[in-house]
């Protein structure tokens, strides 16, 4: 759905990159097509001394399918470009369809800039679409389960506990009526919680691709 427009949002936010940066790589198929992007200039000799930080390990995989020289050191990452289910107008973020939250934020807290790219679609004035995915552990995980849903939501396991992330965690996605941004801080109390796809005053672009446009939103990282 919408992948010319994810593509547009992708190529947009590419022309951010030049020789001697090192990234943040996001995860999801708009992040493919920025990394397919990235790719092709490297192959090409366009741009040269590019490193990574990958997100997940199909991005690792990916990035270095491409020649791009992958790093799990955080220091020093210049821009982390990356995808998002859900934003709202204060750049605020609902990530983790692909199940990649944990080392997405990770990597996007730890980055000067974080730059998300996004079909139209991807727009809410309130938070309220995107079950809200949170990584949780392993172990006792149907009591965690319980005390998130007393914030006032219905979760369900990805698959049945069938998908498991990276980090050999359960994904709970977690429906609510409205994704209160303050919820990131009160699930992320309870124990056996892992992480919670709620990415807060991280981003500092968003590019929308609006049919065979991208516009930009900006903002301060808090
Ligand atoms: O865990 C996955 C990530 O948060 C993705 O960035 C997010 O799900 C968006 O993916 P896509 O670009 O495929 O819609």
């Amino acid at each position: 759905m919408y992948e010319n427009e994810k593509r547009i949002s992708a190529m947009e936010a590419l022309k951010h990159v030049h020789s001697n940066m090192k990234l943040g790589l996001g995860t999801g198929s708009t992040t493919k097509y920025f990394l397919d992007g990235l790719g092709e200039l490297v192959k090409s000799g366009k741009i040269t001394d590019i490193t990574g930080v990958p997100t997940s390990l199909r991005t690792a995989d990916l990035a270095k399918s491409y020649g791009i020289k992958i790093e799990n050191n955080l220091e020093g990452i210049e821009i982390d470009f990356d995808g998002a289910d859900e934003f709202d107008g204060s750049g605020n973020l609902i990530k983790g369809g692909g199940g990649a939250l944990v080392r997405e934020k990770i990597v996007a807290y730890n980055s000067k800039e974080v730059y998300i790219m996004a079909d139209h679609s991807k727009f809410s004035e309130k938070l309220h679409s995107f079950p809200l995915p949170v990584e949780v552990l392993p172990f006792m995980e149907d009591v965690t389960k319980k005390n998130i849903e007393k914030t006032g939501c219905k979760a369900t396991f990805r698959d049945g506990k069938k998908f498991k992330s990276d980090n050999g965690n359960y994904i709970l996605d977690c429906r609510f009526d409205f994704t209160d941004v303050v919820l990131e801080t009160e699930i992320k109390m309870i124990p056996g919680v892992v992480e919670v796809g709620i990415f807060s005053g991280i981003t500092t672009k968003v590019f929308i691709g609006e049919n065979e446009k991208c516009r930009v939103m900006d903002f301060q990282k808090s």
